[in-house]
């Protein structure tokens, strides 16, 4: 068996939403201080519940951490990444804000960005996917 197998790691399955305004501008939150990638910005979402669809697992969490309504629309990219002590599969999906302002219940701040700017924020290792996948997309 080799020292490196990752099959020891916790494994989470995470409903990602990307969220826009009628401005075209897409939502971020600064997670906590304390904890996983304390002090990042991310796109709201969270971790799937038995049972979830990945649709019911995005408007669930956005209600939680936000208290805000949105519409789950179609797929932008999943992710599979694996960093030190954890591996993450993000489903990220395209969302459009429905009804709300949102609140900072489960994060430190929230910043409505326009996609040009996502670069000046520090997100975690895995976003430059998401990011590179929304830039192609709006390219084309
Ligand atoms: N929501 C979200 N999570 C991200 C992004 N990029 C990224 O690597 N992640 C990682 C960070 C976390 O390890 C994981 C999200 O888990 P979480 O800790 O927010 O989820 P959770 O609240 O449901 O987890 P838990 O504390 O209940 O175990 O995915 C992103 O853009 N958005
Ligand atoms: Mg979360």
């Amino acid at each position: 068996m080799s020292t490196t197998s990752s099959s020891c790691q916790p494994h989470k399955i995470i409903g990602v939403a990307v969220i826009w305004n009628q401005h075209q501008q897409i939502l971020i939150d600064r997670r906590l201080p304390q904890g996983v990638m304390g002090g990042l910005w991310e796109f709201p979402g969270g971790k799937i519940e038995p049972g979830e669809t990945i649709e019911e697992c995005i408007k669930r969490e956005i209600k939680e951490e936000l208290a805000i309504e949105i519409a789950v629309g179609e797929h932008l990219i999943t992710i599979d990444h694996t960093y030190t002590h954890l591996r993450v599969t993000l489903m990220v999906y395209h969302c459009r804000l429905i009804m709300g302002i949102p609140q900072t219940i489960g994060c430190d701040e929230i910043c409505w960005v326009d996609l040009d700017d996502l670069e000046k924020f520090t997100f975690p290792e895995a976003n430059s996917q998401i990011i590179a996948a929304l830039r192609r997309e709006v390219r084309n």
